[in-house]
């Protein structure tokens, strides 16, 4: 079963009413990120290739990213806490998808704390506020056997 947004805003931090939705919590964009150089992804291990941020533009008072067609790593500005029993998932805002823009994710562990990152396709130019709400994370019950002790554990969190 999913829990309810209410709950899982227990585990979102810092978060605002506006971002409290009846199955989950908005996560907004803090940094849109390009890759520079190749990664890889070994049978023991992996490298995640240099990346270096794309500067918003200064509109009106609010930072906004201008984005092109290509593949973007965009950092979320919350930091999530995956409670035990539980297990996350993240989906897009629909009104990214209807811009021609979509935001693939990965599972989200019990256990983890972080703030975490997304592959965000971008199909048709598109303008994103920095600070505007794009995905939604919802947590699920689930059973699991130990938490996570991976690499992103604590990830961008002071
Ligand atoms: O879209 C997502 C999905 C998950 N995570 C976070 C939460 C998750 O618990 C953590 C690690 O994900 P995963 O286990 O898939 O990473 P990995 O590639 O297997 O690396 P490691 O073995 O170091 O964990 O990354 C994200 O930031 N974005």
């Amino acid at each position: 079963m999913y829990a309810s947004g209410a709950f899982v805003a227990e585990h979102v931090e810092p978060v605002s009413e506006q971002q409290v939705q009846p199955n989950g919590v908005d996560l907004t964009v803090e940094a849109v990120l390009q890759q520079t150089d190749t990664g890889r992804i070994g049978r023991d291990g992996k490298a995640i290739g240099s990346r270096e941020p794309v500067e918003p533009a200064a509109d009106g008072g609010t930072d906004t990213f201008r984005l092109s067609p290509g593949g973007y790593v965009l950092q979320y500005a919350e930091t999530i806490s995956i409670p035990d029993d539980h297990v996350g998932f993240l989906y897009p805002r629909s009104s990214l998808m209807r811009n021609s823009c979509m935001l693939n994710t990965a599972v989200w562990d019990a256990g983890y704390t972080g703030k975490g990152e997304g592959l965000l396709q971008v199909h048709h130019d598109v303008e994103l506020e920095s600070g505007a709400r794009v995905a939604q994370l919802v947590l699920a019950d689930a059973d699991h056997e130990g938490s996570y002790d991976g690499s992103y554990q604590g990830e961008r969190v002071e």
